[in-house]
């Protein structure tokens, strides 16, 4: 008998299932892409049915890999795109509104609100997030204010929310069960990640009643039995986790110090704490990285909104490339003195500066720029946003050795060679690129008792290509300075 580990990567722009065999290898992969959907200036929404069957149809196929005979899914985990928001009627299960993503900015009037009533001290103490749109409970208080009858049906207990994690779990668990874990509940910035409760005052500051949320569990935990009409058989889901966490675990940054990040749609730079929350004084973010028996680790988290998002709009917004991997090519035969800057603000800006108002612009052009030097810019802008969350982090004391990089532009070495010269650090690469579905098999596998521990994980992480600074700190200084005054410019208090 092959036993697996089915891993279902929930993301914002594609579903994942994904079967590991038992020693961490990727067996089996399928993928779907589903649609975005953008009603207004700022608004981004899913429809969770399509969420839903774009699950559905991965793990359809992906089993079609699998003989019955001899094959066996011993565990599933669910990973998840964060924050983003769905309510749905407890009884027919009808989502109430579409799923309102992590990107969208349709609630910064209420954070500026929030603001204004100087509630920014209290919501970062309780829950280490800053006020931002960003973060699910914004989200939830929208919809119960914008749907017909929604705040009566919420208060009577009719309706129930949930992130992905949640939503998937309870679809396949055919309604049984109402839960996430201690990730997923800490970016809904409701949740005291002191205390790991939902937190009563908040919950009343956001007028968000009680009954709707999910109960709270470990990361790795006895989630619910998926039914068997999903996979031919019943299988336990054993570990839920935000995907950003998911993708650390899967990194193995299991000791305080050990930071990873990961290039996808955004950019999500994450530090293992340990057992302490970090207080950013530098706007970062402190969020749980896992929990494991009762035992909460904590992680500071940069957060940028666009990252792999720039090279979809250079090609399919300015059709300046037809594939993101000519990129790669284009940056290389470009030199490091174009003088062109990309800021990529086109859904504000992320840590550290989280300014919901500032939009993106490009900088320095002249007669001779061509097409090379802004895809070459746009790549750049990636790296030295992650060089602003660097800053941010040493003015917090965090001063990671190295960097553990995954998501899909890491593929193009140019960039990894450009970022390791930015940060001026080393980056290393690893073999498997879809860090975030193993971390959350590892999780299921540790429940399943599959893993016997986090060091015979860490043991088994392989480093693809080591990228070690190769650019003077004078030229490092120069390019990045010419970043910050470029990002000054588009702030919407700047210039
Ligand atoms: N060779 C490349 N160079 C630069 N960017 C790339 C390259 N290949 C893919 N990308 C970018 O990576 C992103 C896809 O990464 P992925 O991790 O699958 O994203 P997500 O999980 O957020 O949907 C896309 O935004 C794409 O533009
Ligand atoms: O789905 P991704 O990979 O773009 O990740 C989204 C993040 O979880 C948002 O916080």
């Amino acid at each position: 008998m092959n036993n697996y580990i089915l891993s279902i990567d929930q993301g914002t722009t594609s579903s994942r299932s994904v079967l590991f065999d038992l020693d961490g290898n990727i067996a089996y992969l399928e993928q779907q892409e589903f649609e975005q959907h953008f009603p207004k200036d700022g608004y981004v929404e899913h429809k969770p049915e399509d969420i839903w069957a774009s699950v559905q149809q991965t793990i359809t196929a992906v089993m079609k890999h699998l003989d019955p005979q001899r094959d066996k899914v011993i565990a599933i985990g669910i990973t998840n795109q964060r924050e983003t928001t769905i309510v749905w009627d407890k009884i027919t299960g009808e989502p109430i509104y579409n799923a309102i993503v992590w990107q969208d900015r349709r609630t910064s009037e209420l954070c500026n609100r929030l603001r204004v009533a100087e509630k920014e001290d209290l919501i970062i103490k309780k829950t280490g997030l800053l006020i931002d749109p960003y973060f699910s409970a914004t989200k939830i208080n929208w919809i119960l204010e914008n749907c017909p009858n929604a705040r009566e049906k919420a208060e009577k207990g009719d309706l129930i929310f949930g992130t992905v994690d949640t939503y998937l779990l309870w679809k396949l668990t055919s309604g049984k069960e109402h839960r996430t874990d201690a990730t997923n509940a800490s970016r809904t910035m409701l949740f005291n990640i002191h205390t790991q409760e939902w937190d009563s005052e908040l919950l009343e500051l956001l007028d968000v009643p009680v009954k709707m949320l999910p109960e709270v569990m470990d990361t790795s935990d006895d989630f619910g039995i998926a039914d068997e009409r999903y996979l031919g058989y019943e299988v336990p889901i054993l570990a839920m986790a935000g995907d950003q966490q998911a993708a650390l675990f899967g990194q193995t940054c299991f000791q305080s110090g050990m930071a990873k990040s990961t290039y996808g749609t955004g950019c999500f730079m994450m530090v293992n704490t340990g057992d302490k929350v970090l207080e950013s004084k530098n706007r970062l973010l402190s969020t749980v990285a896992y929990r494991l028996n009762g035992k909460p680790t904590y992680a500071l988290e940069g957060s940028i909104f666009i990252a792999g998002a720039a090279i979809q709009w250079l090609r399919d917004g300015l059709q300046l490339i037809q594939k993101a991997d000519e990129t790669e090519l284009l940056a290389n035969n470009t030199s490091l003195d174009h003088g062109i800057y990309m800021v990529p603000a086109f859904t504000g800006l992320g840590a550290p500066y989280w300014d919901s108002d500032a939009r993106g612009a490009i900088f320095g052009l002249t007669r001779d720029t061509g097409i090379k030097e802004i895809v070459t810019a746009g790549l750049q802008s990636v790296c030295f946003q992650t060089k602003d969350l660097q800053k941010a982090m040493e003015a917090d004391g965090v001063r990671p050795q190295v960097l553990k990089v995954d998501g899909g532009m890491v593929i193009n070495s140019w960039l990894m060679q450009f970022l390791s010269d930015v940060l001026g650090a080393e980056v290393d690469r690893s073999t498997i690129s879809e860090t975030t579905a193993l971390g959350v098999a590892y999780l299921a596998g540790l429940k399943a008792g599959v893993f016997p521990s986090l060091e015979s994980l860490a043991a088994s992480w392989n480093c693809d290509r080591r990228f070690v600074p190769n650019m003077t700190k004078l030229k490092r200084d120069e390019l990045y300075a010419g970043w910050c005054n470029s990002v000054k410019k588009v702030q919407s208090g700047g210039e």
